[in-house]
């Protein structure tokens, strides 16, 4: 069986979502992709293709694993370890026979678009139809979100439910709605870029630690928010565009960004409407508002820039 996952943007939002200010997110058509196969054997045999990496555990091990004290060079495999412990758990399956799961993924590893909560709604959804359980939207979300909460102490639910549900989701208090109508035809007349501009040196996980660090954060918080709530109600692109640049300022004084972010974001300024980094941070990728008059200039500038750059859609 092979199970396809999409990945997410965030619009606006981001770090402050994790405190139950609004956040709007969208999934977009990279995606992860699991396959996962009968074993007779009671083991579980993981491997991550794309980081070149495999596990085989018992699976009597794995339904009381301790994802905080797993070992330093596992780190890779918490999230797919907490989905499948979860999953396991929730469901009530005392499993006659394992499985070999093998995980792939087109979305690039840490860099601020989901990839680790595709990977998690993605076994979610594999181990529960594998064993005949198959979950709804609703429980898939909830594990998922529970799975990046254990992993990285803190989360928001953005990832886990904007990657469950699909479309574009408002989320505010750790409650979501899904956004129809003419603030969603106006999204979908809008062009987005991504463009993945370096590393990042920390996880989410990290980056999100340090933010809960800093004194003044809540201040921070509130103005992102009102940027949230006039994005809302805008239906132009010149307007989205300038909100999506001053909520990039905010990020920055949440220090999440870096000089290479911020050199991207402003030839988005430039040559698009606007553009602001996207996800935790700390390196990683940002979104371009694209000005379609200026899109070639765009995009000759952006590759003097060393930079990869993803064209992709919004996923239903
Ligand atoms: N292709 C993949 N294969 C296996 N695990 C992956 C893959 N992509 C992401 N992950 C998991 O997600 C983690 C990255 O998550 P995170 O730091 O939250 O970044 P992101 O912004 O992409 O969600 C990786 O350390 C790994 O555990
Ligand atoms: C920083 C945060 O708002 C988004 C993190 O996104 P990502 O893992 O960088 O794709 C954290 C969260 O909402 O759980
Ligand atoms: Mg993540």
């Amino acid at each position: 069986m092979i199970v396809e996952t999409p990945s997410k943007v965030i619009l606006f939002g981001e770090h402050a979502v994790v405190y139950g200010y609004r956040a709007v997110s969208m999934a977009i058509n990279l995606t992860s992709t699991i396959k996962i196969n009968k074993i007779n054997e009671r083991k579980i045999i993981l491997n991550l293709k794309d980081l070149n990496k495999s596990l085989s555990l018992n699976l009597n091990d794995t339904k009381d694993l301790n994802i905080s004290n797993l070992d330093n060079n596992l780190s890779d495999f918490k999230y797919c370890l907490c989905a499948i412990k979860n999953t396991l758990n929730y469901l009530n399956i005392e499993p006659e026979f394992g499985f070999k799961m093998e995980i792939s993924s087109k979305i690039p590893v840490s860099c601020g678009l989901g990839s680790s909560a595709s990977i998690t709604v993605g076994t979610i959804r594999a181990v529960s139809k594998f064993y005949n359980k198959p979950l709804k939207d609703d429980e898939v979300a909830k594990l998922g979100y529970l799975v990046e909460r254990e992993v990285q102490g803190k989360a928001s639910i953005t990832d886990t439910f904007t990657i469950t549900y699909r479309g574009i989701l408002e989320i505010k208090n750790n409650k979501f709605k899904k956004i129809k109508g003419s603030f969603e035809e106006f999204l979908k007349s809008c062009k987005f870029l991504i463009v993945y501009v370096e590393k990042r040196k920390k996880k989410t996980a990290e980056l999100v630690n340090k933010v809960a660090k800093i004194k003044d954060k809540d201040i921070i918080f509130k103005k992102i928010d009102e940027i949230v709530e006039e994005a809302l109600k805008t239906k132009n692109k010149e307007d989205f565009g300038r909100l999506m640049t001053k909520n990039h300022e905010l990020l920055k004084k949440l220090n999440v960004s870096t000089p290479k972010l911020d050199k991207i974001v402003n030839i988005g300024n430039i040559y698009g409407y606007g553009a602001k980094l996207t996800g935790a941070g700390g390196g990683g990728c940002i979104i371009i508002l694209v000005n379609e008059e200026k899109e070639n200039e765009l995009i000759k500038e952006l590759n003097k820039e060393n930079v990869k750059i993803f064209k992709c859609e919004m996923m239903n």
